[in-house]
């Protein structure tokens, strides 16, 4: 997916750079939207340097794949209080139409090119709180596979890909029973370290 700024999350505060309505086509279409530029400079270096400076732990995820998952988590921590500031999430839910939202929760998950590390498809309703996704590039070194997929289940069809190669970048997609989405592995390069996290259904 091409990614286009349209907001950005600072360590202090979040700037919204592009009206609802501009980007809600896409959503509907795609049932996802990359956003470049998501992190702010600043705050983007300080999670740069805590998942290169981190831990991580082998995570088998069971029958869909494996990767590792930062251990203990630092970066995962500071991205989801972030994400939680009220104008970004009024404005996500204007664009998606899946609100009302609440508590995001996430961590950082890096992947490496060594032929087992890779997400089968999936939908991400094992909890069925979350209703939206979100990840983050926080990848160093470029990388080679990685490809992120989300389908229509019933027909196959593919709804978004995405490479994420810009560290910063933000993808956001639905979850919902219709659809799945999978992570390929990576070839070479990398590590592909991202922020994998969920916007939960307000509870009522
Ligand atoms: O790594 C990604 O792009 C997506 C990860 C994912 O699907 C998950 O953590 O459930
Ligand atoms: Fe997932």
């Amino acid at each position: 997916m091409k990614a286009s700024p349209v907001f950005a999350v600072g360590a202090y505060r979040t700037t919204l750079l592009a009206t609802p309505e501009t980007i809600a086509g896409e959503f509907s279409k795609h049932r996802a939207i990359a956003c470049a530029n998501a992190i702010e400079p600043g705050l983007l270096a300080t999670l740069m340097r805590l998942c290169r400076e981190g831990s991580f732990a082998s995570d088998e995820v069971e029958g869909l794949g494996h990767r590792e998952v930062e251990k203990p988590q630092r970066a995962g921590p500071t991205i989801s209080l972030a994400l939680k500031r009220a104008n970004l999430i009024d404005w996500i839910e204007h664009v998606t139409g899946c609100g009302p939202l609440e508590a995001i929760e996430g961590r950082v998950v890096r992947a490496r090119a060594n032929n087992h590390d890779q997400l089968l498809w999936h939908d991400d309703l094992d909890d069925v709180r979350r209703r939206l996704a979100v990840t983050i590039n926080l990848s160093k070194q470029n990388y080679e596979g990685g490809l992120f997929e989300l389908r229509e289940k019933r027909t196959g069809k593919l709804l978004a890909s995405h490479h994420h190669l810009e560290p910063g970048t933000a993808l956001i997609f639905d979850v919902a029973y219709d659809i799945e989405h999978r992570v390929l592995p990576v070839t070479s390069g990398g590590p592909r370290c991202v922020y994998t996290g969920w916007f939960f259904k307000a509870a009522k």
